[in-house]
């Protein structure tokens, strides 16, 4: 499933986040990069593991944490600390995968890489080119959305980020481990709680069908969940 995720910061966060990255180092994107998508990657990346990096990628993560829509279609369980890059003209990156494990260096950490998220901080007027394009069964999806807006996007699917010809693209980019593993699986429950709210806006909480398809909810995300 791709999901679209309005105004995970607003303008004025998008602003002071800005400041705070492109005042940072700014280092060759593939530092980053599995084998086949160093190929593939022309970009550049903020200094991993940085100030500037890390106060952002907080930042980045308090924000998506109180965003409901967020919470309700990735079921997040370990998001990897959010990164950052940004694309010149001329600048690209090719269709790839992303790695299926991720682990920070010098650390425990690591994560099954459920979902990739993008997270636009510039405005697309600014730019030309830069579209993120995600590929599944259905055909390609584009998506260049305004700063402060998010995608969400399976990281099985290819993907690729069309040539910047005008301006610069600059993103938070990250991955995360869902609860739910299976993209399918995680739809379904997401389908099944925005259909819940709307019903529960309509008819008030205390309806029965309201309890009967939450306890659905429930128990099919007792199932499905590891945490
Ligand atoms: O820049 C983006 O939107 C995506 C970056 C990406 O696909 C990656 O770093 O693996
Ligand atoms: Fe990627």
């Amino acid at each position: 499933m791709m999901l679209e995720i309005p105004e995970v910061l607003s303008k004025h966060e998008v602003r002071s986040l800005r400041a705070l990255i492109d005042a940072g180092d700014w280092v060759d994107g593939n530092e980053t990069s599995g084998h086949q998508s160093r190929l593939a990657k022309n970009n550049e990346q903020l200094a991993q593991g940085s100030d500037a990096a890390r106060q952002a990628g907080e930042a980045v993560i308090a924000a998506l944490n109180r965003t409901p829509l967020f919470i309700a279609g990735a079921l997040p369980r370990n998001v990897f600390p959010p990164l950052f890059n940004r694309y010149g003209k001329g600048q690209t990156f090719g269709a790839h995968v992303d790695n299926s494990i991720r682990a920070l260096a010098g650390t425990e950490f690591r994560i099954r890489a459920d979902l990739s998220c993008t997270l636009f901080l510039e405005e697309p007027e600014l730019y030309e080119g830069g579209e993120l394009v995600v590929e599944d069964l259905f055909g390609e999806h584009r998506v260049k959305l305004p700063a402060g807006h998010a995608v969400l996007y399976p990281s099985s699917s290819v993907h690729r980020v069309t040539p910047v010809t005008r301006g610069c693209r600059v993103a938070s980019f990250f991955w995360m481990q869902s609860m739910v593993r299976d993209d399918f699986s995680r739809e379904q429950l997401f389908r099944l709680d925005t259909t819940i709210q709307r019903l529960s806006a309509e008819k008030g909480g205390e309806d029965r069908s309201v309890i009967e398809l939450t306890s659905l909810y429930h128990n099919l995300l007792r199932r499905w969940a590891d945490i």
